[in-house]
């Protein structure tokens, strides 16, 4: 599944457009285009009506989110939802501060996002469960977090990727892990970003969300296996370029031969 739909992406060459954090835009960027999307960013509410109309999908990331970039945000999610594209929101470090709360929070409440993808402690803060992280770390938390993803997406009413040593794809009723990638993956600061970016980018040829959050995370699972095969943990520079270009060579059969998926029934 994840097979095929590589190759569609790479076919339909979607434009993702990204509200993104000022710390990883060029890495999420050459991961785009190295896995086949057209990856624009944007920071000119003045042109985000025309964007938006001829985009594929929309991600917004909260990693430096600031009062200046109101309209551009609030003008780039009105035109997704009016050209009825898919939202990937990001909520980087959304429990670290009541700010990056409250920006998260309306986010939810006014728009219909398609998908939040956050890490453990993310995932966990916006669902409203106990996590210790202060940072973009994931840090630990108390509960499963097949069900702290599960509630989240009982919560919001859409898909939620909690990322992690098993990703965690869960839309209401269904979860589904994905396992696979490589310890260097967390080493690079922006592998959430761009994974992130992913799943906008195989929103636009997948039948739903979860098919498209689970192709997106296959995907960078075996990317990341195959980059890291002759690296050791002390390599996270070499292994973030290396990335790019097992991002370029990855054909579908690789993908199906390195990533196993579980599902699950949650209510
Ligand atoms: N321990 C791990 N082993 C293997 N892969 C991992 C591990 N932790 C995270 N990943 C992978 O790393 C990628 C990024 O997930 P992570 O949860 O670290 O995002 P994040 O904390 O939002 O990162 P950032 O904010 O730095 O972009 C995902 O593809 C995930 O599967
Ligand atoms: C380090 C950092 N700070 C804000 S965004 C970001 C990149 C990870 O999302
Ligand atoms: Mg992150």
């Amino acid at each position: 599944m994840a097979t095929s739909l590589l190759s569609q992406l790479r076919q339909a060459h979607p434009l993702v457009v990204n509200y993104a954090n000022f710390v990883t835009p060029g890495f999420v960027a050459n991961g785009l285009n190295a896995l086949g999307a057209s990856p624009i960013m944007t920071s000119a509410a003045d042109e985000a009506t025309d964007l938006m109309a001829v985009a594929d999908a929309l991600v917004i990331n909260l990693g430096t989110i600031n009062e200046s970039d109101k309209e551009l945000v609030l003008t780039l999610a009105d035109a997704a939802a009016a050209n009825n594209r898919p939202i990937v929101l990001d909520p980087v470090a959304v429990g670290a501060t009541a700010y990056r709360m409250r920006w998260a929070r309306q986010l939810l409440a006014d728009y219909a996002i398609s998908v939040i993808r956050g890490n453990a402690s993310e995932i966990a803060a916006l669902s409203g469960a106990a996590a210790n992280a202060k940072g973009i770390d994931a840090g630990e938390t108390a509960e499963d977090p097949a069900i702290i993803a599960a509630h989240c997406a009982t919560q919001y009413d859409c898909t939620v990727v909690l990322s992690g040593a098993t990703d965690i794809v869960a839309t209401p009723g269904r979860v589904v892990k994905v396992t696979g990638g490589s310890e260097l993956l967390p080493a690079v600061v922006g592998s959430g970003d761009l994974l992130s970016s992913f799943i906008a980018a195989f929103s636009a040829v997948a039948p739903d969300l979860q098919t498209a959050a689970i192709a997106a995370c296959s995907v960078m699972d075996a990317a990341a296996e195959f980059a890291a095969e002759d690296l050791n943990q002390r390599q996270p520079g070499t292994f973030a370029a290396v990335l790019m270009d097992a991002l370029t060579a990855l054909t579908p059969e690789r993908v199906a031969t390195i990533i196993d998926t579980v599902e699950e029934f949650h209510d």
